[in-house]
């Protein structure tokens, strides 16, 4: 179809669409009648100067439409209906040959994509928005790398900064060590919260915090274990999350690993005339659209950004990347724009490169999180509940499951993380964990559920791969429905790459569950007629189709729950 759409394109004017973006922009429609697949012409109108329904006539009277039962303009798309027999075979026959690999491209040429995600500061705990860069982030990691790039995961622990020097003075008055070995996060919190709520009235803790972390600046030894010490602890607790949502890093170098390396950035600066005195700060102005960025403050500390500065330097040259993707929080985007300009500033062509994937907030009822109101979701009881929760359903549905322990932490952990990648990123969402575990309506145990109920098809037929004849004469609608998506999937990657939006694919995989149910509430599946094995191909292909797109968000897709 992008062949034939791309050969009938080039007749229309000068247009410079390659198949990829061609593919990129083919929708399903949800109404059959407007064909099995629709490629819509508004995005074309600009380039043409024609309106979108002029387009879409006048490219039906130019495309090769030999392959196809029928091709149709309707407003401003064209539709496509395809030959249901000879797409069956090579469908269902493409995903089985090629199970986990189908839809796999090389259009990434092993190129490196760096994803800066997760990150969360040490000695507080982790909150829902690293949670969701963390899962954003992987996700997007996994889709890239189907498509042949090479995904270099970052956390960027924020394990830096004069917090530290707080830290370390309340640990030192009103900390112990057993405290901090039982429940780091937790304690080290508490130290932090009792220093601030002491230090309006004992000014002299300022100081005293200041001292501490410049003697952590200069390396003085007790200090530095001091601040080795939280970090690991810290970071222990992070792995167990992480362990839990089995999400790994390539690397751990945080905001410290860049201390040796502020000197070389903040010279270049200088040496290219970029850096400005105000009030006696060191700022890099990037005119009138933007705030300054702050660079070096009056006592010589240096900041957020010029840290980022230095990491992007260092990713450049360590990875040479071919895109530097930043999976943080929207409340962040000016800070990201600054990088961007300032590295512009400086004269390196490779920050158009860069790119800030933003996401929403999560919030409960409807409103901000916040510590004070008391509206606090704790990652941990979010993970656990959802486990426990999953758990009950399995012990109601399922009650002599085998490895009920295993699979109820594959569904309770995959529900947190599919409910969370269903949303558009940028969209806020409210949590609610008795929605997020359902086994109906649009969760990922649902997705989950069908993709077992479908194995379990496959061991009451015994289903053999070599069995495989498929020889489909009729095919019905509901049948067809499945076909078209489990076509589609490779399309369906590649959009989700090209948005940085796993969300694509969960939404894909919602529908594609639900085509499956539509036909199993309507097929005798194992009825021992002459259709049999191709029904089981059918349904063997559905399986390996919902599998790799749960892979793609990091869920697990259990065989039996
Ligand atoms: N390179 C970066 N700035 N990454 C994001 C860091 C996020 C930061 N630690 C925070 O919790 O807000």
């Amino acid at each position: 179809m992008q062949q034939t759409l791309s050969a009938g394109l080039l007749t229309l004017g000068d247009l410079n669409l390659s198949e990829t973006q061609i593919a990129q922009m083919i929708e399903v429609p949800k109404d059959s009648k407007m064909g099995d697949f629709a490629f819509p012409t508004f995005q074309l109108a600009k380039q043409l100067h024609q309106a979108p329904v002029q387009i879409a006539q006048n490219l039906v009277k130019q495309l090769d439409t030999s392959a196809f039962a029928q091709v149709q303009a309707q407003g401003p798309y064209v539709n496509f209906f395809l030959q249901r027999n000879s797409i069956a075979k090579t469908t269902i026959t493409q995903v089985i040959e090629q199970g986990s690999d189908f839809g796999n491209h090389t259009i990434g040429q092993q190129a490196n994509v760096v994803i800066d995600m997760s990150s969360p500061n040490i000695a507080k705990p982790m909150s829902m928005g690293h949670l969701r860069s963390t899962v954003i982030g992987n996700s997007i990691a996994l889709i890239l790398n189907k498509l042949g790039y090479q995904p270099v995961k970052i956390n960027h622990l924020g394990d830096w900064g004069t917090q530290f020097g707080k830290l370390m003075v309340a640990y030192k008055k009103w900390g112990s060590e057993e405290e901090v070995k039982q429940d780091p996060i937790t304690n080290l919190q508490k130290y932090y919260v009792k220093f601030h709520q002491l230090d309006k009235e004992h000014p002299e803790l300022d100081d005293e915090a200041r001292e501490w972390f410049k003697k952590l600046e200069n390396g003085d030894e007790e200090a530095t274990y001091l601040w080795k010490w939280f970090r690991s602890e810290s970071l222990k607790a992070f792995m167990k999350v992480y362990d839990e949502l089995g999400i790994s890093f390539d690397s751990y170098n945080g905001e410290a690993f860049y201390n040796d390396k502020m000197d070389e950035v903040v010279d270049l600066l200088a040496q290219k005339g970029l850096l400005q005195e105000s009030q006696g700060a060191e700022i890099v102005d990037l005119g009138p659209d933007l705030p300054p960025a702050l660079i070096k403050k009056s006592d010589g500390a240096t900041l957020y950004i010029t840290r980022d500065l230095a990491a992007a330097l260092y990713r450049q040259r360590t990875y040479h990347f071919k895109k530097a993707l930043y999976v943080v929080g929207s409340e962040q985007s000016v800070h990201f724009e600054q990088l961007k300009a300032v590295l512009a500033k400086m004269g390196y062509d490779w920050a158009q490169d860069i790119e800030h994937i933003k996401f929403g907030l999560i919030t409960s009822e409807g409103k901000k999180l916040s510590t004070r109101a008391g509206r606090v979701i704790l990652l941990e009881n979010v993970l656990h509940g959802s486990v426990k929760l999953a758990r009950n359903q399995i012990d109601e549905k399922n009650p002599t499951l085998a490895n009920k322990e295993e699979v109820a932490h594959e569904v309770g952990v995959g529900a947190v993380i599919f409910h969370d990648l269903k949303n558009n990123r940028t969209d806020n969402f409210d949590f609610n964990l008795d929605e997020v575990v359902r086994f109906e309506g649009e969760t990922g145990p649902y997705v989950q559920y069908t993709h077992a109920r479908a194995m379990s098809i496959l061991r009451k037929a015994d289903y053999q791969e070599t069995k495989t004849d498929i020889t489909p004469d009729q095919i019905d609608d509901q049948t067809w429905e499945i076909l078209k998506f489990l076509a589609n999937f490779p399309n369906i990657i590649q959009q989700a790459a090209l948005q940085r939006e796993p969300s694509v694919i969960a939404k894909y995989a919602l529908r594609l569950a639900k085509a499956f149910n539509h036909y199993y509430a309507h097929t005798k599946v194992l009825v021992a007629d002459e259709q049999l094995s191709t029904r089981l191909a059918l349904v063997k292909a559905v399986t390996i189709v919902l599998k790799e797109s749960l892979r793609l968000l990091g869920v697990q897709a259990p065989d039996e729950m």
